[in-house]
């Protein structure tokens, strides 16, 4: 919290969409899903997909019908053997093409894992021993609290907290951007480095943070690979709900046959087995998890790396984003822009107050003020080494420099300084509100300085609106997502600026410890919260939200607690993760509602047909030529309807700014009604052909 990752590196455009593998190889992608989409045939690993395992069952056993025809007694119609034979098949097909919209979900993450494990090599690292002598071991060997030393050229050996030297580096292996960002110990950000990224310039001395296999890039590769996929909640609930409607389907296909025979129109065991087939939900059910896992490859796509799909789903329930305010919601780099003398005091003045109260500042805004006082001519009139810098912290929200002769200079947001100038007896004159409220009608935020109990002045800090996040608020409005901005600046310019982003709410004042107290209050009221942050203070919090977001630049602490990180460090990023999780809510559920309308339809084309033979051939409202072409257009279309979805299920359906109400109701009219009428169509034209060639 205490300085802004800006200064280090400009947050991209979150926008701007951006590919951490180069260029994903489709062609390769593809060969290899072919291939697993065979593998996957194995039944200790079909059996975690229960509908296509019910279809994989009845391929076996139409393949015995195929066989011996009459295993399972006297067989019926002209070409048994043929017409199983041509079942088995097709059966086959949709379970392969089910695997493979698995494995082509995959494909990109594996490709992703292959080109991260390249950037991961045994390297030789400096130790340093207790005695302080430098010992080259293998940087496998490293274990968590061991002190290694790196000089320019070297890949860092592992995950670790900066102790001290300055450096510059490249961190291209997992942010995939070689622009080299700056290490220094003790700040919130900037002083945790990631095993194999490069060192460039200068050297530094580390504390390992990780033991071996368990660093942020060995986690990445786990993730991007799926090896740690488990189904989310809702995936779960999903899947036992397919479950359940293929054992009611499963059912009502075992009362078929007792009135088949009832009516004299005796159905052969293959028929059954298509018909169940048709009937059970193999569309949704080939494509579940295709769905998700592309949704959270989706959200490495955007740089950003989640620790489970249950993160990425969570996005797309969110009703309540906390954000702050500078670097979020503003550009973050806060720059002094004029100073405003009280109390008396001249410009001269309140310029020489505030360049001692910052000469120790290493915060953006510190150095701001330090760059004016100097332009106005202020000079340092003390010993440096014999002043001691105060620490600014959100939670003094002061900072300032202890002087010799034990003159305190120190400067803070308004309130702050008139507490501590009046800890010092010192007098507040009228003219601050007058300076305070100026800066703050501007946006900007007021910083007050003081020598003791002197007060001396206003340091304006202007900082600006991002572009177009307006916009942004107001399409997660439309969505539902209520947006509070949550800032330590004080109440005036947080209205200034929570107006003029177009936020739903705003706490003003706020300290690290509010942040969880706010989203505890929200999740109470049963919202879903998620919020973004860099710094260990808001380590809880990011443990706390729903979906918690930590800046790549932040701290080990953060980046553990939150279920995602940002490679880009870009706050802004959140409301781009919102409509991710929304998209892949939506397809799935558009998918589903498509899957089960395509079902009822296959159902009027089936039923009706089996039982033509009992001269009820009225029901077949379809006029299907026969009922064996009737059984396999139904069934070739539930195989090729899977890999038809395929891009879809991957690119997510198109998605629109609107609530959930809205989009629930647009999708059951496009999916639903277009899910009746897809195979009437696509049944009919498939029948067209079936008989014109003399299949059946
Ligand atoms: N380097 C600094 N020295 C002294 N005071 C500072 C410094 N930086 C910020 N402040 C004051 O402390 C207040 C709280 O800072 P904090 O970082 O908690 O919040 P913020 O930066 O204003 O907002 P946000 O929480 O949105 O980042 C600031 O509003 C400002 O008045
Ligand atoms: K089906
Ligand atoms: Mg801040």
């Amino acid at each position: 919290m205490t300085s802004n990752p800006s200064d280090l590196r400009q947050p991209r455009g979150s926008r701007n969409q951006r590919r951490h593998t180069p260029k994903a190889n489709m062609s390769g992608i593809y060969r290899r899903a072919i291939r697993d989409a065979f593998v996957k045939l194995n039944p200790r690993v079909a059996i975690r997909n229960p509908v296509m395992f019910v279809v994989w069952i009845g391929t076996i056993v139409t393949a015995l019908v195929t066989l011996d025809p009459n295993l399972f007694g006297t067989a019926q119609g002209e070409n048994p053997r043929l017409f199983n034979g041509l079942i088995t098949i097709i059966l086959f097909f949709t379970v392969v093409f089910a695997n493979f919209a698995e494995a082509v979900a995959e494909g990109r993450g594996k490709a992703q894992a292959d080109s991260l494990r390249a950037t991961k090599s045994d390297t030789v690292a400096r130790k340093v021993l207790p005695d302080g002598t430098i010992q080259e071991v293998s940087s496998t060997t490293l274990r968590q609290g061991d002190t290694v030393k790196v000089i320019a050229g070297d890949l860092i050996p592992a995950d670790g907290e900066v102790i001290q030297g300055v450096a510059s580096v490249d961190e291209a292996a997992i942010t995939g951007e070689s622009a080299p960002v700056l290490k220094q110990p003790g700040t919130d950000i900037a002083s945790s480095v990631t095993g194999g990224t490069r060192i460039i310039s200068d050297e530094l001395t580390l504390r390992v943070t990780s033991d071996p296999g368990k660093g942020f890039i060995d986690r990445m590769i786990a993730l991007v690979e799926g090896a740690e996929r488990s189904k989310t909640p809702n995936e779960i609930a999903l899947t036992v709900l397919l479950a359940v409607l293929t054992l009611v389907f499963l059912i009502v296909i075992a009362t078929l046959p007792p009135i088949a025979t009832y009516v004299q129109a005796p159905v052969s065991i293959a028929a059954l087995i298509a018909l169940l087939v048709a009937l059970i939900p193999t569309t949704i059910g080939g494509l579940l998890s295709a769905i998700g896992i592309a949704g959270m490859d989706r959200v490495a796509q955007f740089n950003v790396v989640a620790t489970s799909g249950r993160a990425v789903e969570a996005c797309g329930d969110v009703s309540t984003l906390i954000l702050d305010k500078t670097g979020t919601i503003t550009l973050g780099n806060r720059l002094a822009d004029e100073f405003i003398p009280v109390n008396g005091h001249s410009l001269q003045e309140v310029a020489q107050v505030s360049l001692a109260a910052s000469v120790f500042d290493e915060t953006p805004e510190g150095k701001s003020i330090v760059r004016l006082a100097q332009q106005l001519g202020a000079t340092v009139d003390f010993d440096r080494a014999s002043a001691e810098g105060i620490e600014f912290s959100a939670r003094t929200r002061m900072s300032g420099t202890d002087l010799p002769n034990d003159r305190e200079v120190r400067k803070g947001a308004v309130d702050a300084i008139r507490g501590f100038v009046r800890s010092r007896s010192g007098a507040i004159t009228p003219d601050l509100d007058q300076a305070y409220e100026k800066v703050s009608r501007l946006g900007g935020t007021p910083l007050a300085v003081c020598d003791g109990g002197d007060l001396y002045g206003v340091i304006y800090l202007k900082d600006i609106i991002k572009p177009g996040i307006r916009e942004r608020f107001d399409q997660l409005r439309r969505m539902g997502v209520r947006t509070i901005m949550l800032t330590g600046d004080n109440r005036i310019t947080a209205s200034v600026i929570a107006s003029e982003a177009g936020v739903d709410d705003f706490i003003a004042e706020a300290t690290p410890e509010d942040k969880i107290d706010v989203i505890r209050a929200e999740q109470s009221k049963g919202k879903l919260v998620a919020m973004t942050g860099d710094g260990t203070n808001d380590a809880p919090a990011l443990a706390q939200a729903n979906v918690g977001v930590a800046m790549n630049s932040g701290t080990q602490a953060a980046k553990e607690a939150a279920n995602m990180v940002d490679l880009d460090s870009d706050p802004t990023k959140l409301i781009d993760l919102v409509t991710i999780g929304k998209q892949l809510l939506i397809t799935r559920g558009a998918l589903t509602t498509f899957s089960i309308a395509n079902d009822i339809a296959k159902y009027f084309a089936i039923i009706p047909t089996i039982f033509a033979a009992a001269g009820i051939g009225a029901l077949n409202i379809m006029r299907l030529s026969t009922p064996q072409s009737a059984i396999l257009s139904a069934l070739i279309y539930n195989a090729l309807i899977i890999p038809a979805l395929i891009p879809l299920a991957l690119r997510g359906v198109q998605f629109r700014p609107l609530t959930a109400n809205q989009l629930l109701r647009r999708n059951i009219f496009i999916y639903g009604i277009g899910g009746v009428i897809a195979p009437f169509v696509a049944v009919k034209l498939i029948d067209i052909i079936i008989s014109a060639v003399g299949l059946a």
